[in-house]
Protein backbone atom coordinates (compact mmCIF):
# COMPACT_ATOMS: atom_id res chain seq x y z
CA UNK A 1 0.00 0.00 0.00
CA UNK A 2 1.38 3.09 -0.88
CA UNK A 3 1.18 5.90 1.55
CA UNK A 4 -0.91 9.08 1.32
CA UNK A 5 0.64 12.47 1.79
CA UNK A 6 -2.31 14.26 3.79
CA UNK A 7 -2.27 17.89 1.93
CA UNK A 8 -5.14 19.13 4.09
CA UNK A 9 -3.28 18.12 7.29
CA UNK A 10 0.24 19.71 6.40
CA UNK A 11 -1.77 22.55 5.53
CA UNK A 12 -3.54 23.06 8.77
CA UNK A 13 -0.37 22.79 10.25
CA UNK A 14 1.57 25.41 8.21
CA UNK A 15 -1.65 27.37 8.56
CA UNK A 16 -1.52 27.49 12.69
CA UNK A 17 2.06 28.40 12.54
CA UNK A 18 1.19 31.46 10.57
CA UNK A 19 -2.02 32.70 12.88
CA UNK A 20 0.66 32.38 15.56
CA UNK A 21 3.33 34.70 13.58
CA UNK A 22 0.42 37.15 12.74
CA UNK A 23 -0.21 36.96 16.59
CA UNK A 24 2.92 38.36 17.64
CA UNK A 25 2.95 41.04 14.84
CA UNK A 26 -0.36 42.53 16.51
CA UNK A 27 2.02 42.51 19.72
CA UNK A 28 3.65 45.29 17.25
CA UNK A 29 0.74 46.82 16.30
CA UNK A 30 1.28 45.10 12.67
CA UNK A 31 -1.47 43.53 11.14
CA UNK A 32 -0.64 42.10 7.22
CA UNK A 33 -3.04 42.33 5.05
CA UNK A 34 -3.93 40.83 1.57
CA UNK A 35 -5.18 42.44 -1.34
CA UNK A 36 -7.15 40.11 -4.21
CA UNK A 37 -7.96 41.28 -7.27
CA UNK A 38 -10.56 38.68 -9.48
CA UNK A 39 -11.93 39.83 -12.91
CA UNK A 40 -15.15 38.07 -13.92
CA UNK A 41 -17.10 34.99 -12.60
CA UNK A 42 -15.43 31.86 -13.57
CA UNK A 43 -17.25 29.89 -10.71
CA UNK A 44 -13.67 28.04 -10.05
CA UNK A 45 -11.63 31.68 -9.98
CA UNK A 46 -14.28 32.78 -7.59
CA UNK A 47 -14.37 29.38 -5.44
CA UNK A 48 -10.29 29.68 -4.88
CA UNK A 49 -9.96 33.26 -4.07
CA UNK A 50 -13.13 33.22 -1.46
CA UNK A 51 -11.03 30.21 0.14
CA UNK A 52 -7.89 32.83 0.36
CA UNK A 53 -9.77 35.71 1.81
CA UNK A 54 -11.76 33.51 4.08
CA UNK A 55 -8.40 31.44 5.12
CA UNK A 56 -6.95 35.33 6.06
CA UNK A 57 -9.81 35.97 8.32
CA UNK A 58 -9.13 32.24 10.09
CA UNK A 59 -5.43 33.19 10.61
CA UNK A 60 -5.70 37.20 11.72
CA UNK A 61 -5.09 38.48 8.13
CA UNK A 62 -6.19 41.80 6.63
CA UNK A 63 -7.92 40.80 3.64
CA UNK A 64 -9.91 43.18 0.95
CA UNK A 65 -11.79 41.66 -2.46
CA UNK A 66 -11.64 44.01 -5.30
CA UNK A 67 -13.87 42.84 -8.21
CA UNK A 68 -13.86 45.13 -11.04
CA UNK A 69 -16.64 45.00 -13.97
CA UNK A 70 -15.40 41.40 -16.44
CA UNK A 71 -15.07 44.44 -19.27
CA UNK A 72 -12.40 46.42 -16.83
CA UNK A 73 -9.36 47.92 -19.89
CA UNK A 74 -5.27 47.01 -18.91
CA UNK A 75 -5.18 50.51 -17.92
CA UNK A 76 -7.90 50.38 -15.29
CA UNK A 77 -6.12 47.25 -13.86
CA UNK A 78 -2.77 49.00 -13.88
CA UNK A 79 -3.95 52.19 -11.78
CA UNK A 80 -5.66 49.71 -9.58
CA UNK A 81 -2.54 47.46 -9.01
CA UNK A 82 -0.89 51.11 -8.49
CA UNK A 83 -3.33 52.15 -5.87
CA UNK A 84 -2.46 48.75 -4.25
CA UNK A 85 1.42 49.16 -4.48
CA UNK A 86 1.20 52.87 -2.50
CA UNK A 87 -1.14 51.49 0.23
CA UNK A 88 0.62 50.74 3.52
CA UNK A 89 -2.41 48.38 4.86
CA UNK A 90 -1.70 46.18 1.48
CA UNK A 91 1.21 43.27 2.10
CA UNK A 92 0.05 41.17 -0.57
CA UNK A 93 -1.45 41.61 -3.57
CA UNK A 94 -2.93 38.70 -5.90
CA UNK A 95 -4.28 39.17 -8.72
CA UNK A 96 -6.29 35.29 -9.61
CA UNK A 97 -5.54 34.12 -13.48
CA UNK A 98 -6.93 33.68 -15.72
CA UNK A 99 -8.32 37.11 -16.64
CA UNK A 100 -10.12 38.50 -19.49
CA UNK A 101 -8.63 38.21 -22.84
CA UNK A 102 -8.52 42.20 -22.92
CA UNK A 103 -6.41 42.28 -20.40
CA UNK A 104 -2.78 42.54 -20.72
CA UNK A 105 -1.74 39.82 -18.10
CA UNK A 106 2.12 39.86 -18.13
CA UNK A 107 2.10 43.76 -18.19
CA UNK A 108 -0.25 43.70 -14.99
CA UNK A 109 1.59 41.28 -13.02
CA UNK A 110 4.88 42.80 -13.85
CA UNK A 111 3.09 46.12 -12.51
CA UNK A 112 2.62 44.65 -8.80
CA UNK A 113 5.72 45.69 -6.61
CA UNK A 114 8.20 42.77 -6.18
CA UNK A 115 7.78 43.04 -2.55
CA UNK A 116 4.02 42.72 -2.19
CA UNK A 117 3.88 40.01 -4.77
CA UNK A 118 2.49 37.49 -2.61
CA UNK A 119 2.31 35.25 -5.70
CA UNK A 120 6.06 35.18 -6.58
CA UNK A 121 5.29 35.75 -10.72
CA UNK A 122 6.99 38.83 -10.96
CA UNK A 123 10.42 38.43 -13.27
CA UNK A 124 12.31 40.32 -9.98
CA UNK A 125 11.37 37.20 -7.75
CA UNK A 126 12.01 34.41 -10.60
CA UNK A 127 15.34 36.38 -10.75
CA UNK A 128 15.80 36.37 -7.36
CA UNK A 129 14.79 32.68 -6.49
CA UNK A 130 16.51 31.38 -9.10
CA UNK A 131 19.96 33.40 -7.90
CA UNK A 132 19.69 32.27 -4.85
CA UNK A 133 18.77 35.76 -3.16
CA UNK A 134 15.85 35.63 -0.21
CA UNK A 135 12.95 35.99 -2.74
CA UNK A 136 8.87 35.51 -2.79
CA UNK A 137 8.25 32.09 -4.20
CA UNK A 138 5.18 30.51 -5.96
CA UNK A 139 2.56 29.23 -3.66
CA UNK A 140 2.34 25.88 -5.25
CA UNK A 141 5.92 24.59 -5.74
CA UNK A 142 6.63 25.90 -2.20
CA UNK A 143 4.06 23.84 -1.14
CA UNK A 144 5.28 20.74 -2.84
CA UNK A 145 8.93 21.24 -0.91
CA UNK A 146 6.54 21.89 2.22
CA UNK A 147 4.74 18.57 1.80
CA UNK A 148 8.17 16.40 1.17
CA UNK A 149 10.27 18.11 3.87
CA UNK A 150 7.21 17.80 6.39
CA UNK A 151 6.73 14.34 5.72
CA UNK A 152 9.99 13.75 5.87
CA UNK A 153 11.05 12.32 2.75
CA UNK A 154 14.56 12.83 1.88
CA UNK A 155 15.27 15.57 -0.96
CA UNK A 156 19.09 16.19 -0.73
CA UNK A 157 20.80 14.30 -3.14
CA UNK A 158 17.68 12.62 -4.67
CA UNK A 159 16.57 12.38 -8.70
CA UNK A 160 13.48 14.61 -9.07
CA UNK A 161 12.14 14.77 -12.25
CA UNK A 162 9.41 17.88 -12.86
CA UNK A 163 7.10 17.29 -15.76
CA UNK A 164 6.10 20.89 -17.03
CA UNK A 165 7.77 24.13 -17.17
CA UNK A 166 5.39 26.38 -16.52
CA UNK A 167 6.89 29.50 -15.34
CA UNK A 168 4.34 29.44 -12.24
CA UNK A 169 4.99 26.12 -11.12
CA UNK A 170 7.12 23.49 -12.88
CA UNK A 171 10.14 26.12 -13.19
CA UNK A 172 10.43 27.43 -10.13
CA UNK A 173 9.34 23.77 -8.64
CA UNK A 174 12.78 23.10 -10.02
CA UNK A 175 14.68 25.51 -8.72
CA UNK A 176 13.26 24.74 -5.44
CA UNK A 177 14.35 20.93 -5.68
CA UNK A 178 17.20 22.18 -6.74
CA UNK A 179 18.21 24.41 -3.68
CA UNK A 180 17.11 21.51 -1.35
CA UNK A 181 20.19 19.56 -3.54
CA UNK A 182 17.72 17.35 -5.46
CA UNK A 183 19.57 15.95 -8.81
CA UNK A 184 16.73 17.61 -10.94
CA UNK A 185 15.57 16.96 -14.49
CA UNK A 186 12.93 19.22 -16.17
CA UNK A 187 10.52 17.16 -18.57
CA UNK A 188 8.41 18.92 -21.69
CA UNK A 189 6.41 18.02 -24.33
CA UNK A 190 9.49 17.38 -26.85
CA UNK A 191 10.83 15.23 -24.28
CA UNK A 192 12.66 12.47 -25.95
CA UNK A 193 12.01 9.12 -24.23
CA UNK A 194 9.66 10.58 -21.07
CA UNK A 195 8.44 7.19 -19.34
CA UNK A 196 12.12 6.57 -19.53
CA UNK A 197 13.37 9.77 -18.20
CA UNK A 198 10.54 9.96 -15.47
CA UNK A 199 11.11 6.18 -14.48
CA UNK A 200 14.18 7.76 -12.76
CA UNK A 201 12.64 9.82 -10.48
CA UNK A 202 12.49 8.94 -6.66
CA UNK A 203 10.57 12.50 -6.83
CA UNK A 204 8.08 12.88 -9.80
CA UNK A 205 6.46 16.12 -9.70
CA UNK A 206 3.72 16.06 -12.07
CA UNK A 207 2.51 20.12 -13.20
CA UNK A 208 1.33 19.39 -16.94
CA UNK A 209 -2.40 20.10 -16.65
CA UNK A 210 -3.65 17.36 -18.51
CA UNK A 211 -5.47 14.54 -16.57
CA UNK A 212 -4.14 11.17 -15.73
CA UNK A 213 -1.29 12.05 -17.99
CA UNK A 214 1.53 9.89 -15.50
CA UNK A 215 1.08 6.51 -16.25
CA UNK A 216 1.70 3.35 -14.31
CA UNK A 217 4.55 2.41 -16.54
CA UNK A 218 6.22 6.35 -16.29
CA UNK A 219 6.78 5.88 -12.53
CA UNK A 220 9.64 3.75 -10.64
CA UNK A 221 8.26 1.70 -7.84
CA UNK A 222 8.67 3.11 -4.75
CA UNK A 223 9.21 6.99 -5.65
CA UNK A 224 7.35 9.79 -4.27
CA UNK A 225 4.75 11.04 -6.82
CA UNK A 226 3.36 14.86 -6.02
CA UNK A 227 0.28 15.70 -8.38
CA UNK A 228 0.18 19.09 -9.01
CA UNK A 229 -2.52 18.93 -11.62
CA UNK A 230 -6.40 20.30 -11.09
CA UNK A 231 -8.48 18.84 -14.02
CA UNK A 232 -11.92 19.79 -13.32
CA UNK A 233 -13.80 16.38 -15.57
CA UNK A 234 -17.61 16.54 -15.96
CA UNK A 235 -18.20 13.81 -18.63
CA UNK A 236 -19.24 10.30 -17.09
CA UNK A 237 -16.91 8.45 -19.98
CA UNK A 238 -14.03 10.54 -19.00
CA UNK A 239 -14.88 9.93 -15.23
CA UNK A 240 -15.29 5.73 -15.77
CA UNK A 241 -12.01 5.97 -17.36
CA UNK A 242 -10.18 7.14 -14.25
CA UNK A 243 -12.31 6.32 -11.53
CA UNK A 244 -13.93 2.77 -12.67
CA UNK A 245 -14.97 1.06 -9.83
CA UNK A 246 -14.25 3.53 -7.08
CA UNK A 247 -17.49 4.03 -5.20
CA UNK A 248 -16.56 6.55 -3.19
CA UNK A 249 -15.82 9.29 -5.85
CA UNK A 250 -18.86 7.89 -7.91
CA UNK A 251 -20.86 9.25 -5.50
CA UNK A 252 -19.62 12.89 -4.89
CA UNK A 253 -19.41 12.40 -9.35
CA UNK A 254 -22.88 12.18 -9.05
CA UNK A 255 -24.03 14.20 -6.24
CA UNK A 256 -22.09 17.40 -8.03
CA UNK A 257 -21.76 16.51 -11.42
CA UNK A 258 -18.28 16.88 -11.58
CA UNK A 259 -14.73 15.78 -9.86
CA UNK A 260 -11.27 17.20 -10.27
CA UNK A 261 -8.42 14.41 -11.23
CA UNK A 262 -4.87 15.18 -11.25
CA UNK A 263 -1.84 14.73 -13.79
CA UNK A 264 -1.30 11.46 -12.34
CA UNK A 265 -3.68 8.44 -13.06
CA UNK A 266 -4.80 6.78 -9.76
CA UNK A 267 -3.36 3.43 -10.78
CA UNK A 268 0.02 4.99 -11.14
CA UNK A 269 -0.41 5.34 -7.74
CA UNK A 270 -0.05 2.50 -6.73
CA UNK A 271 2.93 2.20 -7.96
CA UNK A 272 4.45 4.88 -5.93
CA UNK A 273 6.15 4.25 -2.28
CA UNK A 274 4.04 7.76 -0.90
CA UNK A 275 1.88 10.07 -3.32
CA UNK A 276 -0.32 13.45 -2.75
CA UNK A 277 -4.05 13.11 -3.64
CA UNK A 278 -6.04 15.33 -5.65
CA UNK A 279 -8.26 16.55 -3.88
CA UNK A 280 -6.42 16.86 -0.50
CA UNK A 281 -2.40 17.18 -1.55
CA UNK A 282 -0.58 20.25 -2.94
CA UNK A 283 -4.15 22.47 -3.70
CA UNK A 284 -4.60 23.29 0.11
CA UNK A 285 -0.67 23.91 0.75
CA UNK A 286 -1.16 26.49 -2.43
CA UNK A 287 -3.50 28.82 0.20
CA UNK A 288 -1.31 28.01 3.60
CA UNK A 289 1.79 29.10 1.46
CA UNK A 290 -0.27 32.23 0.05
CA UNK A 291 -0.71 33.18 3.96
CA UNK A 292 2.70 32.19 4.83
CA UNK A 293 4.48 34.73 1.97
CA UNK A 294 1.66 37.41 3.14
CA UNK A 295 3.40 37.24 6.55
CA UNK A 296 6.35 37.28 5.21
CA UNK A 297 5.83 39.98 2.86
CA UNK A 298 4.82 42.12 5.64
CA UNK A 299 8.04 41.74 7.72
CA UNK A 300 10.79 41.71 4.86
CA UNK A 301 8.67 45.40 3.90
CA UNK A 302 9.18 46.62 7.73
CA UNK A 303 12.66 45.39 7.89
CA UNK A 304 11.73 43.22 10.43
N1 LIG B 1 -2.81 34.50 -9.10
C1 LIG B 1 -3.16 33.24 -8.91
N2 LIG B 1 -2.62 32.56 -7.88
C2 LIG B 1 -2.95 31.25 -7.65
O1 LIG B 1 -2.44 30.61 -6.71
C3 LIG B 1 -3.94 30.64 -8.51
C4 LIG B 1 -4.48 31.41 -9.56
N3 LIG B 1 -4.07 32.69 -9.73
N4 LIG B 1 -5.39 30.89 -10.40
C5 LIG B 1 -5.89 29.54 -10.26
C6 LIG B 1 -4.91 28.63 -9.54
C7 LIG B 1 -5.55 27.42 -8.90
N5 LIG B 1 -5.26 27.52 -7.48
C8 LIG B 1 -5.72 26.64 -6.51
C9 LIG B 1 -5.69 26.92 -5.16
C10 LIG B 1 -6.20 26.05 -4.23
C11 LIG B 1 -6.76 24.85 -4.61
C12 LIG B 1 -7.34 23.94 -3.60
O2 LIG B 1 -7.40 24.25 -2.42
N6 LIG B 1 -7.86 22.78 -4.00
C13 LIG B 1 -8.50 21.83 -3.12
C14 LIG B 1 -9.96 21.66 -3.48
C15 LIG B 1 -10.20 21.51 -4.97
C16 LIG B 1 -11.65 21.35 -5.40
O3 LIG B 1 -12.35 20.48 -4.82
O4 LIG B 1 -12.06 22.07 -6.33
C17 LIG B 1 -7.76 20.52 -3.20
O5 LIG B 1 -6.99 20.31 -4.16
O6 LIG B 1 -7.93 19.71 -2.31
C18 LIG B 1 -6.77 24.53 -5.95
C19 LIG B 1 -6.24 25.41 -6.89
C20 LIG B 1 -4.60 28.67 -7.24
N7 LIG B 1 -4.36 29.33 -8.37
Amino acid sequence: MSRILDGTAIAAEIKAEVAEDVKKLAEQGIKPGLAAVLVGHDPASELYVRSKVKTCGELGLFSEMIEPPETVTTEETLKLVANLNAREDVDGILIQLPLPKQVDTKLLLDSVMPEKDVDGFHPVNAGRLQAGRPALAPCTPSGVVEILKRSGIPIAGQRAVVVGRSDIVGKPAAMLLLHENATVTICHSKTRDLPEVTREADILVAAIGRPGFITPEMVKPGATVIDVGINRITDPVEFEKYFAGDGKRADIFARRGSTIVGDVHPKAFEIAGAYTPVPGGVGPLTIAMLMANTVRAARLRRGL
